[in-house]
């Protein structure tokens, strides 16, 4: 017998890193990791390939698929293929849309339905155990999950709020990669009582200034340029940030600033690139899809 299921998750953009003070917030955007997986009775073992890059880590999307088929005590195993518009370690959580769209392609092959919140959860639990992960991010989980933007507890497990804005969004995307395993906690957690503060702005729906206050901070932290923030409040732009643990900038932005700012970042001598998306509101998808990209 062979099974097969598709679906699609998001990346997402940072509001507030978790890593200083394991609460965070985070965006879904509309750029998409899509996973198809097959399974057979034949072998219970799971092998996993990532689109274009056969030396990347597959341990994250193999352990994804193993808990769904152990939560549900099914013996099968098979093969989890993704292939992604998330670029991959670059801050936009290409990580927690991988999990969660092998775990949604796993429910769609097996026919069975799960707890959104529980999915979330068995994607982080997948992330921690695959090392990819300083706080299990949850923040960027439901937001890859749910669309939209969220804030999280991620030592408590709780999504504390969820709301939907429209936003377009630019990200300047270097061309190196940041894992976030390999990120400076000591130096995040220096600057907590200042990420708190930009926590409560969160808290209180204020997401752009308390994106622009984290960018700053973890600049500052973690050793990258300011300078993409600063060009960009140079035109007006309230809400810019350094994603995740980088190297990306992401900025929430209406069309008039998208283009203005586009020249500006790709004037800035850094190479790399610019992607231009939009806030996603509707989150990840179970079943198969016409890809949009
Ligand atoms: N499309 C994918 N398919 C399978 N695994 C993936 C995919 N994308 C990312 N991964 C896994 O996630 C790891 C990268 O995780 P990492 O957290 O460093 O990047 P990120 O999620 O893009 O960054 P950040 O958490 O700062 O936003 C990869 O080494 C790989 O194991
Ligand atoms: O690894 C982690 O725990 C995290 C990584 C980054 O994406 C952060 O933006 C997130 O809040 C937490």
């Amino acid at each position: 017998m062979v099974a097969k299921g598709s679906a699609y998750a998001l990346g997402a953009g940072t509001v507030i890193n978790a890593i200083a003070t394991w609460k965070g917030a985070a965006f879904g955007i509309d750029l998409k990791t899509f996973a198809d997986v097959e399974l057979t009775d034949e072998t219970t073992s799971i092998s996993g390939s990532i689109q274009g890059m056969p030396d990347a880590d597959t341990q994250l999307i193999e352990r994804s698929v193993s808990y769904v088929l152990e939560h549900f005590g099914i013996e099968m195993g098979g093969t989890v293929n993704t292939r992604s518009e998330v670029p991959l370690a670059s801050g936009l959580k290409s990580s927690s849309a991988a999990a969660n769209a092998s775990i949604l392609a796993t429910l769609d092959a097996i026919g069975e339905e799960l707890d959104p919140f529980d999915a979330v959860k068995m994607g982080v639990q997948a992330a921690l155990d695959s090392k990819v992960t300083i706080t299990g991010a949850l923040d960027d989980a439901c937001a890859s999950f749910y669309g939209g933007f969220v804030v999280t507890d991620n030592k408590a497990m709780e999504l504390l709020k969820r709301t939907e804005h429209d936003y377009e969004v630019l990200i300047f995307a270097p061309d190196e990669k940041s894992f976030s395993s390999g990120t400076n906690v000591d130096n995040s957690r220096l600057i907590a009582p200042w990420v708190d503060m930009a926590f409560d702005l969160s808290m209180e729906g204020k997401f752009e200034k308390a994106m622009t206050l984290n960018g700053f901070l973890y600049c500052g932290a973690l050793g990258f340029d300011t300078e993409f923030l600063m060009r960009a409040l140079n035109i007006g732009v309230e809400g810019v940030t350094l994603s995740g643990t980088g190297p990306s900038f992401v900025a929430l932005v209406n069309n008039e600033q998208a283009g203005i700012l586009e020249d500006a970042w790709k004037g800035y001598n850094v190479s790399g690139n610019v992607i231009r998306t939009k806030v996603n509101n509707k989150g990840a998808h179970k079943g198969a899809c016409y890809e949009t990209a």
